[in-house]
């Protein structure tokens, strides 16, 4: 996996490579506006172009986003590459002067803003300012000069990077909301691309928090292009802000560091990690079943995972769990139903076993079979006096505790009884989306809606860690930022995002998959936050390769294809 950085451990990295000796403030400013302008090059590779003729191309990008004919194209004005860079008082203004000089050496028409005091730019910043200034002017950026900005062929945002901390003052609210307005009018035929530097200034690096008004007033980017890994912001708040996301390589010595963890590894809690394919590397056992060894031709050595269903009515739910839970390499799947509702699920299953469960008594008669190994309680359950109690069973067995799915009703009956709460243990995994996570934890989820008004914010990630921590196990907080973390700090992303995009995930009965997959992964031995990740990741995966039209049922039947495609 992928480590996320915060500002701060950016920041130590950069001072660390600087200390080192190996590289200087000025060097990692060039490699970072190299990194800048190779990405929209290779974004856009028209836009590159014109270092041979200086003539804008009769494309207009425009028109292909938004399905306007070429005649919409301002045939005067298309012969002009007009760039703007706006700069800010840091830093990452420094990036920016840098992406102007470029873009002005290849035959754009560059204006560039500058938003605050040159004469107190950071050293780096102000040597590239000077080297601008040889070049062309720097307009001032205030209220008045920011609706020169117009609509340019290319905007770049170099506003503030990784050293916003704070709520921006009220006059750069007011030039962000006539920016962003500008930049997004939708009939402006000449407004080709935004390119944000490191992050679309406003949005808070550590928790992707909006220090300007609203997220609509954020210069949205068409590409942000950041530097040696992502950062956890690029990941939570509005990442749609973001447009598409490009890491570029800084060079320091230590960037091999990231496949390896940190030199000077800092606390778990303050970790972050990316789920990504690396889960597939050699140490994944997800070939392997409970007992470490490779899947076996024994069924009962892969596990055996009990899925609770609720009455007629709402049985499918129980039946998309249990389909994820075989396909996902579940030896045995059994679903256990109210009496009434036997006949249907043992007409609609049949690699699964049915059994009636008629209440607390008859799961605790069940779940004397020892091989019963992994437990999902929640899709299509129901809220009634029985389903407490099959709940309070299910967690009360702690002399032999079982690896615990809590999902959807399991969740609700959790969060309405502290005395049911108060059960869960180490080997439990609550997978609460927005609204579920809100009645379990009210407080936490209050405190991530909050908007930023001084720091430091506080996230999703911060939410889903306190939440393990006070739960005592594993918690994976939905979205297409799927967070998830453990009570001993360990805490990652799955991203469903950027070019992991899958919308069409977001459809009926597909949570109930998700539970299945993580079910039947502790059914084959998974440990818990390994179990989460790994079927979070899957769960993406087969939604990608099925693509659009996808419907719950089609989720678990991609699991073989997705397999393949890893190689597996
Ligand atoms: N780290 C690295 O390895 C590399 C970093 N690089 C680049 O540097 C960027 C980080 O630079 P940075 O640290 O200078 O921060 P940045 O985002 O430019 O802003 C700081 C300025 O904003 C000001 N300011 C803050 N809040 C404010 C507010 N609300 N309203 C108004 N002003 C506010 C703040 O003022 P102060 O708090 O000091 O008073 C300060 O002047 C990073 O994103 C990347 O682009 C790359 O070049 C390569 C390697
Ligand atoms: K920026």
């Amino acid at each position: 996996m992928t480590e996320l950085l915060t500002a701060a451990q950016m920041r130590a990295l950069e001072a660390a490579a600087i200390a080192s000796g190996a590289v200087t403030g000025l060097e990692l400013m060039e490699r970072a506006w190299q990194g800048v302008v190779a990405a929209i090059f290779e974004e856009w590779p028209d836009f590159a172009v014109a270092t041979e003729g200086g003539a804008a191309p009769q494309t207009d990008f425009y028109d292909a986003k938004h399905g306007l004919p070429p005649r919409y194209l301002d045939q005067d004005e298309s012969s002009a590459w007009r760039a703007v860079v706006l700069c800010g008082p840091g830093n990452n203004g420094g990036d920016g002067f840098v992406v102007a000089r470029l873009l002005h050496d290849v035959g754009w028409a560059v204006e560039v803003y500058l938003y605050g005091d040159p004469a107190r730019l950071p050293q780096g910043a102000r040597l590239n300012y000077e080297r601008w200034c040889e070049l062309g002017v720097v307009t001032p950026l205030d209220h008045k000069s920011c609706e020169w900005v117009g609509t340019p062929t290319l905007l770049i945002d170099a506003l503030f990077g990784t050293g916003l901390t704070r709520a921006l003052p009220d006059d750069l609210q007011g030039i962000f909301r006539i920016i962003a307005g500008l930049v997004t009018a939708p009939y402006h035929p000449r407004y080709r691309r935004c390119v944000a530097v490191d992050l679309p200034s406003g949005i808070d690096a550590d928790t992707g928090k909006c220090w300007a008004a609203d997220f609509t007033s954020v210069i949205r980017a068409d590409l942000s292009v950041t530097f040696l890994t992502a950062k956890i912001g690029h990941f939570l708040g509005d990442p749609f802000s973001l447009g598409k996301l490009v890491v570029k390589p800084l060079g320091l010595p230590g960037e091999p560091f990231l496949e390896r963890g940190f030199h000077n590894e800092p606390p778990q809690d303050r970790r972050v990690k990316l789920v990504d394919q690396r889960l597939f590397g050699k140490a994944t056992p997800i070939l392997r079943n409970r007992l470490g060894k490779a899947i076996s031709w024994n069924k009962f050595d892969n596990g055996h995972a009990l899925i609770l269903s609720g009455g007629i009515a709402s049985a499918g739910a129980a039946r998309l769990a249990a389909r994820g839970a075989l396909r996902i390499g579940a030896g045995v799947v059994t679903v256990g139903c109210p009496p009434a509702a036997l006949m249907v699920q043992a007409a609609q299953l049949t690699a699964v076993i049915v059994r009636a469960v008629r209440d607390a008594a008859a799961l605790d008669a069940v779940l004397a079979d020892a091989r019963i190994n992994a437990l999902c309680l929640g899709p299509g359950l129901g809220l009634g006096a029985r389903e407490a109690a099959l709940v309070a069973t299910a967690l009360a067995r702690r002399r032999e505790p079982r690896a615990t799915v809590l999902d959807a009703d399991a969740l609700t009956l959790i969060a309405r009884d502290a005395a049911l709460f108060d059960l869960l243990h180490g080997d439990c995994v609550l997978t609460p989306h927005a609204g579920e996570f809100a009645r379990l934890f009210p407080d936490l989820a209050a405190k991530v809606a909050e908007p930023a008004t001084k720091g430091p914010t506080y996230s999703k990630v911060d939410a889903t860690r306190d939440a393990a921590k006070r739960a005592g196990c594993v918690v994976l907080f939905k979205g297409p930022d799927t967070v998830i973390a453990a009570p001993d700090g360990r805490c990652s992303i799955n991203a469903a995002l950027y070019d992991r995009a899958a919308p069409w995930l977001a459809t009926a009965g597909s949570g109930d998959v998700l539970a299945g997959f993580i079910t039947g992964l502790l059914a084959r031995g998974f440990a818990p936050m390994d179990a989460a990740e790994t079927a979070a990741w899957l769960h993406v995966e087969c939604a990608r390769s099925f693509g659009p039209g996808l419907i719950a049922e089609d989720v678990p039947e991609e699991l073989p294809k997705v397999f393949r495609a890893l190689g597996l």
